[in-house]
Protein backbone atom coordinates (compact mmCIF):
# COMPACT_ATOMS: atom_id res chain seq x y z
CA UNK A 1 0.00 0.00 0.00
CA UNK A 2 1.33 3.63 -0.91
CA UNK A 3 0.73 6.67 0.47
CA UNK A 4 -0.17 9.83 -2.28
CA UNK A 5 1.10 12.91 -0.30
CA UNK A 6 -1.38 15.48 -1.91
CA UNK A 7 0.17 19.11 -2.26
CA UNK A 8 -2.72 21.65 -3.15
CA UNK A 9 -2.98 25.27 -2.63
CA UNK A 10 0.58 26.46 -2.35
CA UNK A 11 3.35 27.92 -4.41
CA UNK A 12 6.13 25.39 -6.10
CA UNK A 13 8.45 25.89 -4.05
CA UNK A 14 6.27 25.63 -0.80
CA UNK A 15 5.33 22.08 -2.27
CA UNK A 16 8.98 21.01 -2.83
CA UNK A 17 9.60 22.05 0.91
CA UNK A 18 6.87 20.08 1.85
CA UNK A 19 7.35 16.98 -0.13
CA UNK A 20 11.21 17.49 0.93
CA UNK A 21 9.95 17.22 5.15
CA UNK A 22 7.50 14.02 4.50
CA UNK A 23 9.59 12.00 1.77
CA UNK A 24 11.03 9.52 4.23
CA UNK A 25 6.98 8.80 5.29
CA UNK A 26 5.75 8.78 1.31
CA UNK A 27 5.38 6.71 -1.92
CA UNK A 28 3.56 8.86 -4.56
CA UNK A 29 3.89 12.49 -4.49
CA UNK A 30 0.82 14.04 -6.03
CA UNK A 31 1.05 17.56 -7.38
CA UNK A 32 -2.25 18.77 -6.88
CA UNK A 33 -4.97 20.51 -9.40
CA UNK A 34 -4.84 23.56 -8.05
CA UNK A 35 -0.85 23.72 -8.63
CA UNK A 36 -1.37 22.61 -11.76
CA UNK A 37 -3.77 24.98 -12.85
CA UNK A 38 -1.78 27.94 -11.11
CA UNK A 39 1.67 27.32 -12.18
CA UNK A 40 1.10 24.70 -15.29
CA UNK A 41 3.59 21.84 -15.72
CA UNK A 42 6.28 24.07 -14.33
CA UNK A 43 4.85 22.41 -11.23
CA UNK A 44 5.01 18.80 -12.27
CA UNK A 45 8.37 19.32 -13.84
CA UNK A 46 9.62 21.04 -11.05
CA UNK A 47 8.33 18.49 -8.09
CA UNK A 48 10.03 15.73 -10.58
CA UNK A 49 13.62 16.90 -10.91
CA UNK A 50 13.07 17.57 -7.35
CA UNK A 51 12.36 14.07 -6.38
CA UNK A 52 13.23 11.73 -9.35
CA UNK A 53 12.94 8.50 -7.55
CA UNK A 54 9.35 9.12 -6.32
CA UNK A 55 6.11 8.34 -8.54
CA UNK A 56 5.11 11.40 -9.45
CA UNK A 57 1.08 12.21 -9.55
CA UNK A 58 -0.41 14.38 -12.11
CA UNK A 59 -3.48 15.31 -10.45
CA UNK A 60 -5.04 16.84 -13.80
CA UNK A 61 -8.29 15.83 -13.60
CA UNK A 62 -8.55 15.14 -17.25
CA UNK A 63 -12.89 15.11 -18.61
CA UNK A 64 -11.69 15.98 -22.59
CA UNK A 65 -8.54 16.38 -24.61
CA UNK A 66 -7.36 13.43 -22.94
CA UNK A 67 -4.33 12.97 -25.46
CA UNK A 68 -2.85 16.50 -25.40
CA UNK A 69 -3.50 16.90 -21.85
CA UNK A 70 -1.82 13.14 -21.15
CA UNK A 71 1.66 13.64 -23.40
CA UNK A 72 2.16 16.96 -21.57
CA UNK A 73 1.76 15.32 -18.07
CA UNK A 74 4.11 12.52 -18.77
CA UNK A 75 6.75 14.83 -21.18
CA UNK A 76 6.63 16.96 -17.87
CA UNK A 77 7.57 13.96 -15.72
CA UNK A 78 4.55 12.97 -14.38
CA UNK A 79 4.63 8.54 -13.48
CA UNK A 80 0.72 8.51 -13.07
CA UNK A 81 -1.89 11.32 -14.54
CA UNK A 82 -5.60 11.37 -12.92
CA UNK A 83 -9.14 11.27 -15.92
CA UNK A 84 -12.27 12.07 -14.55
CA UNK A 85 -14.62 8.43 -14.35
CA UNK A 86 -17.40 10.68 -15.36
CA UNK A 87 -15.35 11.78 -18.68
CA UNK A 88 -16.27 10.12 -21.83
CA UNK A 89 -15.54 6.16 -22.06
CA UNK A 90 -13.35 7.44 -25.39
CA UNK A 91 -11.29 10.07 -22.81
CA UNK A 92 -10.71 7.56 -20.60
CA UNK A 93 -9.62 4.97 -23.31
CA UNK A 94 -7.40 7.65 -25.05
CA UNK A 95 -5.82 8.56 -21.43
CA UNK A 96 -5.30 4.05 -21.16
CA UNK A 97 -3.56 4.40 -24.73
CA UNK A 98 -1.58 7.67 -24.17
CA UNK A 99 -0.12 6.45 -20.84
CA UNK A 100 0.72 2.73 -22.51
CA UNK A 101 2.63 4.90 -24.81
CA UNK A 102 5.10 7.10 -22.34
CA UNK A 103 5.16 3.57 -19.76
CA UNK A 104 2.77 5.52 -17.41
CA UNK A 105 -0.10 4.81 -15.50
CA UNK A 106 -3.71 6.69 -15.25
CA UNK A 107 -5.35 7.35 -12.16
CA UNK A 108 -9.22 7.14 -12.42
CA UNK A 109 -10.75 9.44 -10.68
CA UNK A 110 -14.84 8.21 -9.78
CA UNK A 111 -16.23 11.74 -7.95
CA UNK A 112 -19.33 11.74 -9.05
CA UNK A 113 -19.78 8.62 -10.93
CA UNK A 114 -22.44 6.11 -10.21
CA UNK A 115 -22.26 2.68 -9.80
CA UNK A 116 -22.97 1.92 -13.17
CA UNK A 117 -20.36 4.29 -14.50
CA UNK A 118 -17.88 2.38 -12.14
CA UNK A 119 -18.90 -1.25 -13.34
CA UNK A 120 -18.25 0.39 -16.67
CA UNK A 121 -14.88 1.19 -16.08
CA UNK A 122 -13.84 -1.78 -14.61
CA UNK A 123 -12.62 -3.20 -18.10
CA UNK A 124 -9.67 -0.53 -17.67
CA UNK A 125 -8.17 -2.96 -15.26
CA UNK A 126 -4.51 -1.45 -15.62
CA UNK A 127 -5.41 1.96 -14.03
CA UNK A 128 -6.02 3.03 -9.97
CA UNK A 129 -9.64 3.41 -9.56
CA UNK A 130 -9.92 6.16 -6.80
CA UNK A 131 -13.11 6.55 -4.67
CA UNK A 132 -13.06 10.45 -3.99
CA UNK A 133 -14.88 12.52 -2.01
CA UNK A 134 -14.59 15.99 -3.13
CA UNK A 135 -13.08 19.12 -1.36
CA UNK A 136 -16.61 20.96 -1.62
CA UNK A 137 -18.20 17.79 -0.61
CA UNK A 138 -16.28 17.84 2.54
CA UNK A 139 -16.38 21.65 2.85
CA UNK A 140 -19.82 22.99 2.36
CA UNK A 141 -21.44 19.80 3.11
CA UNK A 142 -19.46 18.23 5.72
CA UNK A 143 -18.59 14.96 4.09
CA UNK A 144 -15.49 12.94 4.48
CA UNK A 145 -14.26 9.40 3.45
CA UNK A 146 -14.68 6.73 6.40
CA UNK A 147 -16.07 3.83 7.27
CA UNK A 148 -16.14 1.79 4.07
CA UNK A 149 -16.93 -2.13 3.69
CA UNK A 150 -15.47 -4.17 0.96
CA UNK A 151 -18.05 -2.69 -1.42
CA UNK A 152 -18.03 0.98 -1.83
CA UNK A 153 -20.43 1.41 -5.18
CA UNK A 154 -19.48 -0.43 -8.11
CA UNK A 155 -16.12 -0.89 -6.10
CA UNK A 156 -14.94 -4.32 -4.31
CA UNK A 157 -11.79 -5.09 -2.35
CA UNK A 158 -11.91 -8.34 -4.09
CA UNK A 159 -12.01 -7.76 -7.75
CA UNK A 160 -8.56 -7.34 -8.11
CA UNK A 161 -8.96 -3.52 -8.94
CA UNK A 162 -6.09 -1.49 -7.89
CA UNK A 163 -7.89 1.15 -5.81
CA UNK A 164 -7.12 4.62 -3.94
CA UNK A 165 -9.11 6.56 -1.79
CA UNK A 166 -9.16 10.67 -1.10
CA UNK A 167 -10.83 12.90 0.34
CA UNK A 168 -10.49 14.40 4.10
CA UNK A 169 -8.66 11.45 5.36
CA UNK A 170 -7.40 11.32 9.05
CA UNK A 171 -5.53 9.59 11.07
CA UNK A 172 -8.53 8.66 12.77
CA UNK A 173 -10.60 7.69 9.81
CA UNK A 174 -7.60 5.42 8.20
CA UNK A 175 -8.79 2.56 10.36
CA UNK A 176 -12.29 2.55 8.58
CA UNK A 177 -10.98 2.52 5.15
CA UNK A 178 -8.84 -0.47 5.56
CA UNK A 179 -11.38 -2.99 4.42
CA UNK A 180 -11.05 -1.71 0.91
CA UNK A 181 -7.42 -2.48 0.44
CA UNK A 182 -6.38 0.23 -1.11
CA UNK A 183 -3.37 0.12 -3.46
CA UNK A 184 -2.91 4.30 -2.82
CA UNK A 185 -4.00 6.39 0.04
CA UNK A 186 -4.35 10.24 -0.88
CA UNK A 187 -3.88 12.43 2.23
CA UNK A 188 -3.32 15.98 1.72
CA UNK A 189 -4.46 18.15 4.59
CA UNK A 190 -3.87 15.45 7.43
CA UNK A 191 -0.20 16.10 6.66
CA UNK A 192 0.08 19.27 5.17
CA UNK A 193 -1.95 21.67 7.38
CA UNK A 194 -0.29 19.72 10.47
CA UNK A 195 1.68 21.44 13.10
CA UNK A 196 4.18 18.84 12.43
CA UNK A 197 3.65 17.56 8.75
CA UNK A 198 7.03 15.01 9.42
CA UNK A 199 5.28 13.52 13.03
CA UNK A 200 1.48 13.09 11.03
CA UNK A 201 3.08 11.39 8.27
CA UNK A 202 4.37 8.95 10.61
CA UNK A 203 1.92 8.21 12.40
CA UNK A 204 0.13 7.59 9.43
CA UNK A 205 2.64 5.37 8.03
CA UNK A 206 2.59 3.47 11.72
CA UNK A 207 -1.74 2.68 11.75
CA UNK A 208 -1.26 1.41 8.29
CA UNK A 209 1.70 -0.64 8.96
CA UNK A 210 -0.71 -1.62 12.23
CA UNK A 211 -3.60 -3.01 10.37
CA UNK A 212 -1.29 -4.59 7.87
CA UNK A 213 -0.34 -6.27 10.59
CA UNK A 214 -3.78 -7.31 12.14
CA UNK A 215 -4.45 -8.79 8.39
CA UNK A 216 -7.24 -6.40 8.27
CA UNK A 217 -5.68 -5.02 5.48
CA UNK A 218 -4.36 -8.20 3.89
O1 LIG B 1 -7.94 15.69 -5.19
C1 LIG B 1 -7.94 16.39 -4.23
C2 LIG B 1 -8.85 17.52 -4.17
O2 LIG B 1 -9.67 17.52 -5.30
C3 LIG B 1 -6.99 16.10 -3.09
O3 LIG B 1 -5.86 15.49 -3.59
C4 LIG B 1 -7.60 15.15 -2.11
O4 LIG B 1 -8.82 15.68 -1.64
C5 LIG B 1 -6.65 14.90 -0.93
O5 LIG B 1 -6.55 16.02 -0.11
P1 LIG B 1 -7.26 16.11 1.34
O6 LIG B 1 -6.72 14.97 2.15
O7 LIG B 1 -6.87 17.46 1.86
O8 LIG B 1 -8.75 15.97 1.09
Amino acid sequence: MNIQLALDRMTIQEAVDMARIVQDEVDWIEVGTSLIKEFGMDSVKELKRAFPDKTIVADMKTFDNAKYEFELCFNAGADVATVMGAAPLVTVETCMETAARFGAQVMIDLLHTSTEQQNTLHQFNDAVHCIHVSKDEQEQAGHQLKNVSRQAGGVRADEGLKLAMAGGITLESLPGLMLLKPHVVIIGSAITKAADPRQAAFQIRQVMNEQRERRIYG
